[in-house]
């Protein structure tokens, strides 16, 4: 009964306010994401993980949800962004890939998939705002958003060759899909990162920002001119061009992911992972 009331009177009070109440709820109920609706409808979903948001089964289990809670609650967009102005997110967990049962890669791995799909089709339009680094998986977050805006002097990119596995069809399509062909060849074999400015050059990304706020207003910039556009006819329109992805991965994810489990399982690959966490933890040690 108590919770009752209490649960009407935080309705009462975030309704009078003319803010999301379910959204708002929502920043209370992760661990690692906080969910904020802004007066458009629009959903700030940012990133938590400290230090620097490594995706692991949970977060990208709760990103899957809100997702999913965003598409049944008919937001108007959503921005994806980090609560660290160093790094946007770092990319899978390696404490969940190295010398972790099958099992444990296969959730990891199947769960990306589930954020891939639902965010690349999202109905709603979506904005990364990249406040930091992103590599490996941070990248692939911000390619499934429709529209990328970054702050200046970090790095982003596909480095995954460099950890001995190969990038995934869907993921290269992804790529090609953003940078072209030939820029996506060149990146993804030498498993490049590019600067912001190049990013920015070779179309990673559509808009270069000074600070987090300025990023923020680009974002509702990209945001507002869909309040003229019908949302049905919008979300046809980006289903259309999204289609061959989303449809492959569809019918082909669990062979992906199969695949991926495989190669990450690799004594090969779990060597080199090994030496890449133990190079970062030198490179920080010698930074001290
Ligand atoms: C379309 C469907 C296809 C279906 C196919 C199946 C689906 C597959 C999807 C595949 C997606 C693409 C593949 C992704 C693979 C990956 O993402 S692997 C991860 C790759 N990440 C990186 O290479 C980045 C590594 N990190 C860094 O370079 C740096 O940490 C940083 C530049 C991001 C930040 O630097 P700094 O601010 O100096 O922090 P650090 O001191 O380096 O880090 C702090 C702390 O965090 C630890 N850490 C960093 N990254 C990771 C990580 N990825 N995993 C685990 N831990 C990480 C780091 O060691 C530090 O720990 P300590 O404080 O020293 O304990």
């Amino acid at each position: 009964m108590y919770r009752y009331v209490c649960k009407t009177m935080l309705r009462r009070l975030f309704l009078s306010k003319k803010v999301s109440y379910q959204a708002r709820l929502f920043s209370g109920n992760f661990r690692y994401l906080e969910v904020l609706n802004n007066e458009n409808n629009v959903a700030i979903v940012t990133m938590k993980r400290a230090p620097v948001n490594t995706l692991n089964s949970e977060l990208l289990s709760e990103i899957s949800s809100v997702l999913t809670n965003l598409d049944e609650t008919k937001c108007s967009g959503m921005v994806l962004t980090s609560f660290s102005d160093k790094v946007f997110s770092s990319g899978l967990d390696f404490n969940e890939m190295y010398e972790s049962r099958p099992a444990t890669i296969r959730t990891l791995v199947s769960t990306i998939l589930e954020v891939i799909i639902k965010l690349y089709g999202s109905p709603f339009p979506t904005v990364a705002v990249i406040t930091g680094h992103a590599p490996s998986g941070g990248c692939v977050l911000s390619l499934c958003c429709e529209y990328r805006i970054m702050v200046q002097n970090f790095q982003i990119g596909l480095n995954v060759v460099k950890l001995g596995y190969s990038t995934p069809l869907s993921i290269v399509q992804l790529m090609v899909n953003t940078i072209g062909h030939r820029n996506a060849e060149l990146a993804l074999t030498s498993g490049r990162l590019f600067t912001t400015n190049e990013a920015l050059r070779v179309g990673l990304i559509d808009e270069i920002a000074k600070d987090r706020a300025s990023a923020f207003d680009k974002a509702n910039d990209f945001l507002n001119q869909f309040k003229v556009i019908p949302p049905i006819a919008r979300h046809f329109t980006k289903q259309s061009m999204r289609r061959a992805l989303l449809q492959d991965v569809s019918i082909n994810g669990k062979i992906y992911v199969e695949d991926f489990v495989s190669l990450i399982s690799r004594p090969k690959v779990q060597e080199l992972i090994a030496a890449y966490m133990a190079n970062m933890k030198n490179k920080k040690k010698n930074s001290n």
